[in-house]
C-alpha cells in the first residue's frame, strides 16, 4: 500500500454568517480516492481553482477532510495524536520560500526544523550538512537567504524540510515565482532527492515540462481526479487536457497538429530523436538548402523548449 492514500475525499469550504449559518458552501474536493507509491515522483496537474492546493492541505494534515479519509504512512490524517509524526512524515514546501525562510544565515535556517523537533545538536549539524549538500547549497551556509536568488533560497527552503527527514515532501508551485533558470535549479534537486534519497515527491504544478520526468501525472478538474498515468500517456491525449484547459508542451502539440496532418509521429511526448527521425527527411524534402548536414535545422529547435523536447 501507498505511503499516501485518499478515498473518497470530501473537503468543503464553508462561509457561515455572524450566527454560524451556512451561507456558502464550496466542494474543493470531490470524491478523490489516489495511491501514491512510496519512492514515486508524482506531479500534480491541473487549473486554476481545480482542488491541487486543497489535497496538499489534507496530507499535512493542514486542513481536515470533510468526508473520506487520508492516511500518510497508514496514519489518518484525521487522529489528532498522529498530526506531528504526520507533518515528519509528509513535509511542505511553499509557493514563496520567503515565507519559509526565517533564519538569519543559510545553515541556521536549515537547522531549526530538526532543532523545533528537539533532535540532540550533533544529530542538527549533520542533517544540515547532509541536507544542504543534498540541494547542492553547502557553499552558501554561512550566506544569509536575503543574498540568494530566488531558486537557491527555494533550494534551502527544501534543504529545511529534508533535515526533518520526511519519507515524503508536497510541493505547491515550488518554482511558480522563480526564473526559467530557477525552475530548473529546482526541478532537478527535486529529481536528485526522489532517485538519491528515495523520497517520494508530490509536485503540484503549472508548468507541462515540470511534470515530464516523473514517474507518474495525475490530472485534477473541480476537485475529480481525471487523469492519470505516466507522462507518455498523459500527453497522449491532447484534446483530454485542453478540455480541462491544461496547456500541452509545444513540441507534443506540434506533433499533434502534423499527426492530424498525415505524418506518422509516435504518440505522447517525443524524444529529440523521435521528433528529429521524424520530421528531418520531411523538412529536408522540403527545405533542401536550410537543411545542414549534421542533420540538423535550427529552426526546429526553436518548436519546443529544451526541456519540453527531452
Ligand atoms: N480559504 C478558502 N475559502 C474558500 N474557498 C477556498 C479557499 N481556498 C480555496 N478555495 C476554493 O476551493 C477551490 C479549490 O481551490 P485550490 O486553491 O485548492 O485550487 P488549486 O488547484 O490549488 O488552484 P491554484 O492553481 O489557483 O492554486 C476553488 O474553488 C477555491 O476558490
Amino acid at each position: 500500500m501507498g505511503i499516501i492514500r485518499a478515498s473518497k475525499l470530501i473537503y468543503e469550504y464553508i462561509r457561515r454568517d455572524e450566527d454560524e449559518h451556512v451561507e456558502e458552501v464550496n466542494r474543493a474536493i470531490d470524491q478523490l480516492t489516489v495511491d501514491i507509491k512510496k519512492g514515486d515522483f508524482v506531479a500534480v496537474l491541473g487549473h486554476n481553482g481545480s482542488g491541487k492546493s486543497t489535497f496538499a492541505k489534507q496530507i499535512n494534515g493542514i486542513l481536515l477532510p470533510s468526508g473520506g479519509t487520508v492516511w500518510v504512512s497508514d496514519m489518518n490524517t484525521s487522529d489528532e495524536s498522529h498530526i506531528w509524526d504526520i507533518r515528519k512524515t509528509a513535509g511542505m514546501v511553499f509557493q514563496n520560500p520567503d515565507n519559509q525562510i526565517i533564519g538569519n544565515i543559510v545553515e541556521e535556517d536549515v537547522g531549526f526544523g530538526p532543532e523545533n523537533l528537539g533532535v540532540p545538536t550533533d544529530e542538527i549539524w549533520k542533517r544540515v550538512d547532509r541536507s544542504l549538500a543534498a540541494v547542492g547549497m553547502t557553499a552558501y551556509r554561512l550566506k544569509s537567504p536575503n543574498k540568494l536568488s530566488g531558486g537557491q533560497k527555494q533550494r534551502v527552503a527544501i534543504a529545511g524540510v529534508m533535515a526533518m527527514k520526511p519519507q515524503c515532501i508536497i510541493l505547491d508551485e515550488p518554482t511558480a515565482m522563480l526564473d526559467p533558470n530557477g525552475r530548473k535549479e529546482v526541478i532537478a534537486t527535486l529529481h536528485e532527492l526522489n532517485k538519491k534519497e528515495n523520497i517520494t515527491i508530490l509536485l503540484i504544478t503549472h508548468y507541462m515540462e515540470e511534470v515530464i520526468d516523473a514517474d507518474r501525472v495525475i490530472v485534477m478538474d473541480d476537485g475529480k481526479l481525471v487523469m492519470d498515468g505516466t507522462p507518455r500517456e498523459i500527453f497522449s491525449h491532447v484534446q483530454e487536457l485542453k478540455s480541462y484547459r491544461l496547456d500541452v508542451p509545444q513540441v507534443t502539440e506540434l506533433a499533434w497538429e502534423l499527426k492530424k496532418a498525415g505524418v506518422d509521429l509516435p504518440d505522447g511526448i517525443l524524444s529529440r530523436e523521435e521528433f528529429m527521425n521524424a520530421i528531418l527527411p520531411l523538412m529536408k524534402k522540403r527545405f533542401p538548402d536550410q537543411v545542414n548536414l549534421e542533420g540538423y535545422c535550427p529552426d526546429v529547435g526553436t518548436f519546443g523548449t529544451e526541456s519540453a523536447v527531452k
